[in-house]
């Protein structure tokens, strides 16, 4: 598959005022259990152009997951309007085949997507891995031409090769992680999303991933909607991060804008050749702990790493150094903290902010 110019194609996902609100029952008292609506999803707008990887993040239960699954037809919206492709992810049921088979309009739509859900496994279990390439050739009817190429490149970019004939059940979480992301791509998908998939992975298994996933993207210019909480994958990966909390889509910018909005700090955390009273005298950072030889340095997020690292670098005996990013979380605290002026969503439509804040887009 040839890459696309982003700047010409027009959306390849749309979601327009989508919600999503879920019944459940919850006890009340010692023997009664009511009804509970709970809004997972609420008035979702946003536009992913052709050849786009975005970062979609948020607290846990903000609704990424719901987002995805509505993306991907597994459930159906409550309300609002999804395309995906063009293609509806969850046509009325009656459009469904009266069998229970996935409409003709689900089979289109798998074939043009592929997902990861880093928690669980699409691979069979008791399988070599070789094997399970296989069987998601036959379901997608991929030409062997095309499977080959696919799964080549995919061995050979995540290293797959000494693993093909080992039964998914013995691979650590990093080997099938990267065994999955090469079963969702053997049909060549337009759109992939991803459900966090470096959680629980090593440094090294994270790095293999963000690699093969900056690859596949600059390669085929596959569209990728990437849920996380580790911002080094956002960081690494996308240029655009969507903000969803309580269901609604609190930011959509960049990293740079998000860091800015939420007014927080980011961490350079120094290893110095021996224990050394607190550093002194780097402008914009102030020491904010020292344990032995290692010392932390708080700097504005939105600000550079490099000039601190220079001036750190000039007058002590630097041996090691990594900045550290806040985790999503405290970024989204900060994001709310730090107050933001009324904003117009993405797509034009004005919306009510939530808990009395609006979306904050820098490019509006
Ligand atoms: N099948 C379900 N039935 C009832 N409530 C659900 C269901 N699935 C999700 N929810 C609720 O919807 C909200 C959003 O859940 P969702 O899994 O989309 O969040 P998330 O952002 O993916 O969270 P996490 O980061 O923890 O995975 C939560 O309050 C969750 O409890």
């Amino acid at each position: 598959m040839g890459k696309t110019d982003p700047a010409e194609a027009e959306p390849l996902i749309e979601v327009a005022g989508v919600e999503k609100v879920f019944t459940v029952r919850r006890k009340v008292g010692r023997l009664r259990r009511a009804r509970h609506q709970v809004r997972a999803v609420d008035g979702l707008t946003f536009q992913v152009p052709r050849g786009e990887m975005v970062g979609y993040i948020g607290p846990n239960g903000a609704g990424k997951s719901t987002t995805i699954k509505m993306l991907t037809g597994i459930l159906t919206p409550s309300g609002g309007r999804l395309r995906v492709a063009g293609i509806d992810p969850s046509p009325s049921s009656r459009l469904r085949s009266n069998r229970g088979y996935p409409s003709r309009e689900r089979t289109r739509l798998a074939r043009r997507i592929g997902v990861v859900f880093g928690q669980r496994t699409t691979l069979w279990w008791d399988l070599p891995l070789k094997d399970s390439y296989e069987l998601v050739r036959r379901m997608y009817r991929v030409p062997a031409g095309a499977f080959r190429t696919n799964l080549d490149r995919c061995v050979e970019l995540l290293d797959l090769a000494p693993l093909l004939d080992v039964p998914v059940r013995q691979l650590s979480l990093g080997q099938r992680m990267r065994g999955d992301l090469a079963a969702a791509l053997l049909h060549d998908p337009e759109v992939l999303y991803l459900d966090e998939p470096t959680i629980g992975l090593d440094v090294t298994s994270k790095a293999k991933v963000r690699a093969f996933l900056h690859e596949v993207n600059a390669e085929r210019g596959t569209t990728v909607l990437l849920t996380t909480h580790d911002l080094t994958d956002i960081e690494q990966l996308c240029r655009r991060v969507m903000v969803i909390d309580h269901g609604r889509l609190v930011f959509d910018g960049d990293l740079a804008g998000l860091r800015a909005a939420a007014d927080g700090e980011r961490l350079l955390v120094v290893d110095l050749a021996a224990e050394l009273p607190p550093i002194e005298g780097v402008p914009g950072a102030r020491t904010a702990k020292v344990d032995g030889p290692r010392q932390w340095l708080a700097f504005p997020a939105a600000h550079s790493a490099a000039p601190l690292v220079t001036a750190v670098a000039a007058r002590y005996p630097l041996v090691d150094l990594a900045v550290r990013e806040p985790d999503v979380e405290t970024l989204i605290a900060e994001l709310y903290a730090g107050g933001g002026a009324a904003r117009v969503a993405p797509g034009g439509a004005t919306r009510p902010a939530p808990r009395d804040r609006a979306v904050i887009c820098p490019h509006d």
